[in-house]
């Protein structure tokens, strides 16, 4: 009795005592290097690497150059992996920006993480409505406004400047960290998939866990998230005249390409939000009660929401109803259409060529091969009882599957316990509305599990005007990715 019980808790006293001193040095390095995490965010933000638009390519391909160069500096065994190139309607090809691997670490004694994150962000104009320069980072009130601050290049940085911390300290890493970072995420990841598959049993063949962190909270209150949603993203052109014509000259004998086209868009949903297309949802998997009392349980202001976004009214008045349609059922989208006249003024158009952009959110148990077959054979139904002498197209340019983890993880339970240690506060465990294509394909080609780790704020405005990072969120995110690191080096070893 004497000898055996003060052996173990020594031990850990020991084990505990280091980490204690470790964090706190960390974070006090972390603190003293914001203004640098801050100019290296300005570097990266001024880089217009829209993946959505051909012409910034170059842009593109510089961005992964400089994410890889990044890592070099580091010492880290970094590739630019050449995922070949994507075919644009015209029929051109052109090359798809190489994904970045990088390695630090690789001790066979200790778990491996691969971090995953995308620096390529969507289009934004200071004439969308930007108060700034969507490609000069600005500080105004501790927020740092531009495209892709948030959605992820912040993100990713933290990453990045966790591992640093780590180095420029001469502490070792208490896991190996492998980083994939892409620049096809906003259109869908394109040429990954195949990249994944290409590596599984390389690259990918030592990695416990796959790290993501490319979403945001639903309040002030850090989350951990364990679902996302999936999405198919449609384009239906209508094609009529050979030549757009003047309204007045032509406009009463010609049946319209656009008049098509708004007709059969308005068949897709009601007002009501009911998703009208045959079919869609009956694969949907119902809402359990358990899942009915999470969201009861989450703290999340409806009023609050309706503020920050601007809207005096929402489909639904209840929290759990707001919460499962966001996360938890499909919904149909119209982005836009190609081809109409948006300009300011009054030209007086009808356009010979009309290309609708639109999209639905995929969840358990939504296939996207059935949905694109839905959803094309329903709009030629719709078009065909018009008895229209124009013709329609109708492609599926994006095919993402919905992802969903087991809490239960361990995983989970470390990052509760870094959300803890960083903001002394218990974690939300969400879901999100929006799609990362590649966590489907991660889950089911590396048979590896996967947690959500975000740090962008609740009000960042991802895809739109004013995106922003918080300061805050940036480097405390930095703490909690460096916590989070220590506190999955202490998972068990049999847990994968
Ligand atoms: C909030 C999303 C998961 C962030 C992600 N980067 C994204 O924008 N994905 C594309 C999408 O349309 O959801």
């Amino acid at each position: 009795q004497q000898m055996n019980p003060p052996v173990m808790p020594s031990i850990l006293l020991v084990i505990s005592t280091v980490h204690a001193f470790q964090y706190t040095e960390l974070v006090q390095y972390v603190d003293s290097h914001q203004e640098e995490y801050v100019e290296a965010l300005r570097d990266w933000v001024a880089i217009e690497s829209d993946s959505s638009n051909v012409l910034k390519r170059p842009d593109l391909h510089r961005m992964m150059e400089k994410a890889a160069q990044k890592l070099r500096l580091m010492g880290g065994t970094v590739e630019l992996v050449d995922i070949g190139e994507q075919e644009l309607p015209d029929g051109q090809m052109l090359a798809l920006p190489k994904v970045v691997t990088a390695q630090f670490g690789n001790d066979s004694n200790k778990h491996t993480v691969c971090v995953y994150g995308h620096v390529d962000v969507q289009p934004a104009k200071k004439e969308d409505g930007w108060a700034t320069d969507p490609y000069n980072l600005t500080d105004i009130n501790g927020n740092l406004y531009g495209r892709g601050a948030s959605d992820n290049k912040a993100p990713v940085l933290a990453w990045i400047h966790a591992v640093e911390a780590y180095q420029a300290l001469n502490m070792e890493l208490p896991v190996n960290v492998k980083f994939v970072i892409e620049g096809m995420e906003e259109t869908g990841s394109n040429g990954l998939d195949a990249m994944i598959l290409a590596q599984r049993d390389t690259f990918f063949s030592d990695v416990d866990y796959i790290i993501i962190s490319d979403c945001g909270w639903l309040s002030t209150r850090p989350a951990l998230t364990y679902g996302t949603r999936g999405n198919c993203y449609f384009f239906a052109e209508v094609e009529g005249p050979k030549q757009d014509l003047h309204s007045g000259v032509y406009g009463g004998t010609v049946i319209e390409p656009m008049t098509d086209l708004i007709g059969i868009l308005d068949t897709l949903i009601s007002p009501s939000g009911k998703i009208l297309i045959p079919g869609i949802r009956d694969a949907v998997a119902p809402l359990s009660d358990e899942e009915w009392r999470m969201y009861q349980d989450i703290q999340f202001d409806i009023d609050h929401y309706k503020s920050k976004i601007g809207v005096n009214q929402l489909m639904y008045s209840n929290k759990v109803d707001v919460l499962a349609h966001m996360w938890r059922y499909p919904t149909v989208t119209i982005h836009g259409i190609e081809g109409a006249f948006s300009d300011p003024g009054t030209k007086t158009v009808i356009p010979a060529k009309v290309t609708a952009k639109f999209s639905i959110r995929q969840v358990p148990n939504m296939d996207p091969a059935m949905v694109k077959k839905q959803v094309t054979d329903y709009l030629h139904s719709v078009f065909a009882k018009r008895k229209s002498p124009n013709t329609l197209k109708v492609t599926m340019v994006i095919g993402a599957k919905p992802w969903l983890a087991d809490t239960q993880h361990p995983l989970y339970e470390a990052g509760k316990a870094a959300v803890k240690r960083v903001f002394d506060t218990d974690s939300d465990l969400i879901r999100e509305g929006g799609t990362i294509p590649i966590a489907r394909t991660f889950q089911d080609v590396t048979g590896k599990s996967i947690i959500m780790m975000p740090i962008g704020g609740f009000d960042d405005g991802l895809h739109s005007q004013n995106e922003k990072m918080s300061r805050y969120n940036y480097i405390e995110g930095t703490k909690l990715f460096i916590a989070y690191l220590n506190e999955v080096s202490q998972i068990r070893k049999t847990t994968v």
